[in-house]
């Protein structure tokens, strides 16, 4: 399977999501940044708008979830249409049970790390997950620097993935640009959020196709992504 790109919406017009979600059709996901001004310092949308987005685009939501309690909110994103969701390890009580409740719901689950929390301690847990998010920046805001140091801990999380022969997914956040989805792809990285660098083009659908030529040629489809 190719590499995946994720527009993040939190780059696009709010007052137009409807169009800026079509915008970038030919994405793999729509990643949508939910934010509750406690988790992260910012604030975007809930569960309603999600289930406004689910009818207005085809392509399938990515919900990112920077919340607190999210053992308890979670469910709510998969019933108004998220095909995949992300928790936080650093805000999941029970991140077993989170996972499996939102796969029993029929949504793929996902845990993300900020920045300074390691992957090693959460090894046993991989493969209750179908997707593994490295924060390549602080969460919150979009148009941040990219982590250089950050590149350790995508290659030992694809270690870890690949010792324990899981086919699931490791996604990147944050500063994802055609400057560094190389670094990211190399290594190990195989879903790819990117914000400003196809919102802020000119052709968000042209910016997609490029990220995703650039990714695939930096190694990013030999990775085992399955689908
Ligand atoms: O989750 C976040 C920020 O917290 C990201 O999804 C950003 O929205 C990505 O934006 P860019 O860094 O690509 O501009």
């Amino acid at each position: 399977m190719a590499a995946q790109i994720n527009p993040s919406i939190l780059s696009a017009d709010f007052a137009r999501l409807a169009q800026e979600a079509r915008a970038v059709e030919g994405a793999d996901w729509l990643h949508v940044d939910v934010m509750d001004n406690h988790f992260v310092p910012n604030l975007t949308l809930g569960a309603p708008v999600v289930e406004a987005l689910r009818k207005a685009t085809d392509t399938p939501l990515d919900c990112h979830l920077m919340i607190e309690e999210p053992d308890r909110w979670a469910p709510q994103y998969v019933e108004a249409g998220a095909g995949s969701v992300t928790f936080h390890a650093e805000a999941a009580a029970a991140p077993v049970r989170l996972a499996r409740e939102i796969r029993a719901q029929g949504a793929r689950a996902s845990m993300a790390l900020k920045p300074a929390t390691p992957i090693e301690p959460y090894e046993d847990l991989l493969p209750e997950l179908d997707m593994l998010l490295v924060m390549t920046v602080e969460p919150g805001f979009g148009g941040q620097a990219f982590l250089d140091i950050m590149l350790p801990k995508i290659r030992r999380t694809r270690q870890l993935i690949d010792k324990h022969g899981l086919q699931m997914w490791l996604q990147v956040d944050g500063g994802v640009s055609a400057s560094t989805i190389e670094r990211c792809a190399e290594a190990g990285a195989d879903v790819f959020v990117a914000g400003s660098a196809v919102y802020g083009a000119d052709d968000p659908a042209a910016a997609v196709r490029g990220l995703r030529q650039q990714a695939e040629s930096a190694g990013a489809a030999h990775h085992g992504c399955a689908g």
